[in-house]
């Protein structure tokens, strides 16, 4: 099957060769083709070019966008889709100005979440996450990472991790599961912390990986959930069975995981909102990517990542929503592109690198996604007519999508 798109006003983010991803001054590079043609193949990127080079090839089906641009579709490699209920109590609460420790504290957060997960069946849990899904991709998010960690017993974590897997089943985008057991200590273990972490490392991990439900592995690594040296445990049992780590640090204080995390060769570093002139450094010529989340420092109130100086420094910066029901209850990759440029002070071209190539690395789906190379995925954003692609950021809170396709199927 061919689709052949033409008169594209401007096809953003083409890489003729597959790069990994783009840091510092780089970043601020948007290849971009203007007056474009796109041809995809069997759901995948076969051609593209000027639309003076347009191949004059049988295409089953041509798509005239004249006055619309496309570009990639959006790569969040930090989400919880797979939750149970919401927690709009508790943000109430947070008005009324209690901290997201102090919520956790009288019983919120998210043993709050795995309370209500516990008890919902796996095709109940599998009916409400799908909706979310559905709907980020509505939303031009065309790869996605998703957690487990509201489960916290070794049958609620593999309840998550099946539906994880039953995701990646019915819907054709690449989807990455990631184990995050060490999300909270379960109540079970509020005295015996050391009992939970033998439940993680000896139980839980040699099923999942046994089973195969997962890809990566998270520990929450943060002062009152688990210490560095915990976060150095279990990504060393990740390890054991083949599981890369990618780590929630540094969200309220700066405690050393950046540096360990580095140190075990992490795909990523995720939050980073309390950040060290040391944790800067230390992620310097590395391969583990830094991740900011600028739904959750919104939702939350807290800092926002300091991503401008980060890339000054000449680091890589990828963006995720961190969709879950506690600190960041909306999966909308067009939001964080905003947020990222208005709070965090990236370009357009910065923040749409951020998200696209950078996102598709932190998932280790490079190769799959995340630019506009032949050989890659045909998982598209057709825009609205619009005058140039810093709209997209600047009219935060709108959409500019008109439509998405997943391996060249349009999906809505
Ligand atoms: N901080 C840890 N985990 C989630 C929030 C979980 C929750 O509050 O339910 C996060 O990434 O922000
Ligand atoms: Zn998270």
């Amino acid at each position: 099957m061919r689709i052949l798109f033409k008169n594209i006003k401007e096809l953003i983010q083409i890489r003729e060769s597959g790069i990994s991803f783009v840091s510092g001054s780089d970043m601020s590079i948007l290849p971009n083709i203007k007056n474009a043609f796109l041809l995809v193949e069997d759901g995948l990127i076969s051609d593209f070019g000027t639309m003076d080079a347009c191949p004059d090839t049988k295409a089953e089906q041509v798509i005239d966008v004249t006055g619309q641009m496309m570009m990639p579709t959006w790569c969040d490699s930090h989400t919880h889709i797979v939750y149970a209920g919401n927690r709009e109590s508790e943000f109430v609460d947070k008005i009324k100005g209690l901290t997201y420790q102090e919520i956790a504290n009288k019983g919120g957060g998210i043993l709050n979440s795995a309370k209500k997960l516990q008890k919902l069946s796996e095709a109940d849990l599998y009916e409400e996450s799908k909706v979310r899904l559905e709907a980020v991709i509505a939303m031009g998010t065309g790869a996605v990472e998703i957690k487990s960690g509201y489960g916290l017993t070794v049958e609620s974590e593999l309840k998550m991790l099946s539906v994880i897997k039953q995701l990646k089943k019915n819907y054709d985008l690449p989807i990455k599961a990631t184990f995050l057991g060490a999300h909270a200590v379960p109540k079970a273990y509020v005295n015996d912390k050391e009992g939970y972490m033998q439940l993680i490392i000896n139980e839980m991990i040699p099923l999942i990986s046994e089973a195969n439900l997962a890809d990566y592995i998270d520990v929450f690594c943060e002062t009152g959930y688990f210490s560095v040296e915990d976060t150095q445990r279990i990504m060393q049992a990740g390890k054991a069975h083949g599981l890369e780590s990618k780590i929630h640090v540094n969200q309220f204080n700066s405690i050393g995981g950046v540096q360990i995390a580095v140190a075990h060769k992490a795909l990523s570093v995720d939050h980073l909102e309390e950040m060290t002139d040391a944790d800067i450094e230390s992620l310097k010529n590395t391969k583990t990517m830094p991740v900011a989340l600028p739904g959750c420092s919104f939702f939350l109130s807290i800092p926002y990542t300091p991503g401008r100086k980060m890339i000054d420094d000449g680091l890589p910066l990828a963006l995720a929503t961190d969709y879950n029901p506690g600190s960041s209850p909306s999966g909308n990759m067009n939001f964080v592109v905003s947020a990222a440029c208005i709070k965090m002070k990236l370009t357009p071209e910065e923040a749409i690198n951020a998200a696209t190539i950078n996102g598709a690395y932190a998932m280790g789906l490079e190769n799959q996604v995340g630019s506009i190379t032949r050989g890659k995925l045909a998982n598209l954003i057709v825009t609205k007519p619009i005058n140039s692609y810093g709209f997209i950021p600047y009219s935060f809170g709108e959409t500019q999508i008109d439509k998405v396709y997943i391996k060249g199927q349009q999906i809505n």
